[in-house]
């Protein structure tokens, strides 16, 4: 799935102050990648992931995804384009507390209209011993992989994940890269990955850097280092 953004600009009204959260951003990713977008707090990360994701609009540009223009679709297009392209994993993972391990991952195979098989996807995470527990009784780690078991079972092209190891320790974080590798490399998702931690840009295939709203750099790792050799910052 080729992801094209084309000169793409967003602003949010703060008060009088007119906020560019993405300036002429540009940028081109390939099928089956790992991305990983950098770049200091405030500098348009988030917001470029949501509106790739469908989450936000743009003001103006084009983003094409798999050779559907989102800039031109209708909310209810839009909200049919997350359910069947996207996945997202978030740092505070946001699972449900009332509802077990494999309540929470049924969540996300209701949405789907091409879902993956639970019991396949809760082994694939690790955690089909765990299925019946609640969110309280897992580790972070754990949690995590539930988060990315929902995502995951929608059988999603991409994967858009917002700082997915920012609550996790070294240990734990790289446990959680190993099964994203695992899954683009399975799957072949194409799995975009917001850091603060620039040592994980190495085990992308492509990095992309932001600052003040604008994509600053972009370039592709030869060799991808493996997600147990990321030095953790
Ligand atoms: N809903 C909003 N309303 C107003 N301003 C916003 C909103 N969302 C983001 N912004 C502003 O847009 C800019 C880009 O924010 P964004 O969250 O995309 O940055 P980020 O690089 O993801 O930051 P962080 O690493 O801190 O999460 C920031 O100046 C932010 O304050």
């Amino acid at each position: 799935m080729t992801i094209i953004v084309n000169d793409v600009n967003k602003t949010y009204a703060s008060g009088e102050v007119t906020i560019h959260a993405l300036r002429n951003a540009s940028l081109k990713v390939y099928d089956h990648k790992i991305v990983t977008i950098l770049g200091p707090s405030g500098s348009g990360k988030s917001t470029l992931l949501n509106v790739i994701g469908g989450i936000d609009r743009f003001e103006s540009g084009t983003i094409k995804v798999a050779s559907q223009d989102l800039s031109s679709m209708k909310d209810s297009d839009l909200t049919e384009f997350r359910r069947n392209y996207a996945g997202f994993i978030f740092q505070q993972y946001n699972l449900i507390p009332t509802l077990t391990v494999e309540e929470n991952i049924e969540v996300g195979r209701e949405l789907s209209k091409n879902p993956l098989d639970m019991k396949d996807t809760l082994e694939k995470v690790g955690m089909y011993d765990k299925k019946d527990k609640f969110p309280y009784q897992l580790s972070g780690g754990e949690q995590q992989r539930v988060a990315i078991a929902r995502a995951l079972i929608k059988n999603p092209k991409f994967l858009l994940c917002d700082e997915p190891t920012g609550a996790l320790d070294e240990n734990t974080g790289k446990k959680i890269l190993r099964l994203l590798k695992f899954v683009n490399e399975t799957y072949g998702t194409t799995v975009l990955i917001i850091t603060h931690n620039q040592g994980i840009g190495e085990m992308a295939h492509t990095v992309i850097k932001m600052s003040s709203g604008e994509i600053v750099e972009t370039y592709d790792n030869v060799s991808p280092i493996e997600p147990e050799q990321v030095k953790w910052a």
